[in-house]
């Protein structure tokens, strides 16, 4: 899908941006050190902006609330495990080594309330600007990747968006 057809599919009151710019989706893979024996969780997968460059992994699974988005997403990223529903509730029953995440800002803070319980090594999320990850307990890593903004999306985001790596710190055991 070009932007012109990915801004007609969107709908704001799902604070639906796709993300599109080639340079950040990069960044965004870089920090999440995919390797090829990976399982990947995408949550907030929207129209496979993100899933249909990921880098070789194991196994994709996305996740979409929007029923509007599930066909597209299958035709998109017809390699992934396509999943419809709530993210906050998937990302719990399910294991993966990676988790990537650009959801609305209110669902992302309570993702980030319930990183401790989930399985990942790493996870890159798209967050507001006033996320605060000090509130995870010590055996997580946090940096930021890049922001994100306007024309990295199609349609233009209105606001800015951090991008931020989460990673579990490995036992020295
Ligand atoms: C900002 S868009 C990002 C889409 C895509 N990840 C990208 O970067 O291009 C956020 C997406 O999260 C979806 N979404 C919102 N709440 C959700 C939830 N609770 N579980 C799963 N997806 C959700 C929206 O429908 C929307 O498609």
């Amino acid at each position: 899908m070009n932007r012109d057809e990915l801004h007609a599919l969107a709908d704001p009151a799902f604070e639906q941006y796709f993300l599109v710019s080639t340079s950040k989706l990069n960044l965004l893979f870089a920090a999440a050190d995919i390797r090829p024996s990976d399982a990947v969780l995408e949550v907030g997968a929207g129209a496979g902006t993100v899933a249909r460059n990921m880098p070789p992994c194991a196994s994709l699974t996305v996740v979409e609330l929007d029923t509007r988005l599930i066909d597209a997403l299958r035709r998109e990223v017809p390699h992934a495990d396509v999943l419809q529903g709530d993210a906050l509730q998937i990302a719990q029953e399910l294991h993966y080594d990676v988790l990537i995440g650009n959801l609305p800002n209110v669902v992302t803070e309570s993702l980030i309330d319930l990183l401790p319980q989930l399985s990942f090594r790493t996870a890159v999320l798209a967050t507001g600007q006033h996320s605060d990850f000090s509130r995870l307990p010590p055996e997580f890593t946090v940096s930021e990747v890049t922001t994100i903004t306007g024309d990295d999306f199609s349609p233009p985001q209105p606001s800015v968006s951090r991008i931020v790596r989460v990673a579990r710190r490995v036992s020295s055991e």
